[in-house]
């Protein structure tokens, strides 16, 4: 099959987003203040503006025994689940199966604070990657959502203001295997995350407002999806 249109800016940005999740917050440039701390989770955010417009980049890194980072980044990926984890959707459409690592979505998301309802329209792609560091350590998966424009769905024509994103899910396993040779359990992994976002919220909504909002919502965006993977997965096999 020939390359998709999207292919060339798709690979481009999942390389550039995966190399950027991996530095640690102390390299990937200065100015990120933590902002909120909860058990292993720490988020960072850095206060920018584009035309006006909060945009604060955010990067929050976490540990979650007992899940792979396959298994998180299936569950984030896949349609089926989304209803289940993000609360603040009201509608959600695969406009493209682009290929089977690789999706259109068209996403309207519940109207939260005083301003007006906001849609979302990206390209989401999953990838595994060598883990080029640590040879015989586990596999590092990654879920790269970026905004992208479609004739078909202009911003801004309906009752939405469109939302303009770039989020990036990376996770690395660590296996901690058990002294007396047993099989591997989930007892004996564990999962370091990288969640990476920047989003323009579009429209015109007080930075102050903006900024509580993201202080309130990301915190338990990352600890509900946690949650629920680790509940989907207890009782199946591990997804390595
Ligand atoms: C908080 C703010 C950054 C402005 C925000 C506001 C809204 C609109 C609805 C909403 C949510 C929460 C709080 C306020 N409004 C949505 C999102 C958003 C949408 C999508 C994704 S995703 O990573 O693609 C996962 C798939 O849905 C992440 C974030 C962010």
């Amino acid at each position: 099959a020939g390359q998709h249109r999207l292919w060339p800016e798709i690979d481009t940005l999942v390389k550039q987003q995966v190399s950027m999740a991996r530095l640690g917050v102390g390299e990937c440039g200065a100015g990120w203040q933590l902002f909120a701390e909860d058990g292993e989770m720490r988020m960072y955010r850095r206060e920018e503006e584009v035309d006006g417009m909060v945009v604060d980049p955010l990067k929050a890194v976490h540990t979650v025994k007992g899940i792979t980072g396959h298994e998180l980044c299936h569950y984030f990926f896949k349609p089926e689940y989304r209803y289940d984890w993000e609360t603040t959707l009201e509608n959600m459409q695969v406009l493209e199966t682009i290929s089977d690592d690789t999706l259109l979505f068209f996403q309207t998301h519940k109207r939260i604070w005083p301003a007006s309802q906001r849609d979302t329209l990206f390209w989401s792609h999953m990838r595994r990657l060598p883990n080029d560091q640590d040879r015989d350590g586990p596999d590092i998966w990654a879920v790269v959502n970026n905004s992208t424009d479609l004739a078909s769905y202009p911003p801004n024509t309906g009752k939405c203001v469109r939302i303009f994103l770039t989020v990036c899910l990376l996770c690395q396993t660590r296996i901690d295997p058990p002294k007396d040779g047993a099989p591997i359990s989930r007892d004996n992994i564990t999962c370091k995350i990288t969640y990476c976002s920047v989003v323009n919220p579009g429209g015109w909504a007080p930075a102050s407002v903006l900024r509580a909002v993201y202080k309130r919502e990301y915190p338990k965006f990352l600890k509900r999806f946690t949650a629920f993977v680790t509940n989907k997965t207890k009782d199946k096999p591990i997804m390595f």
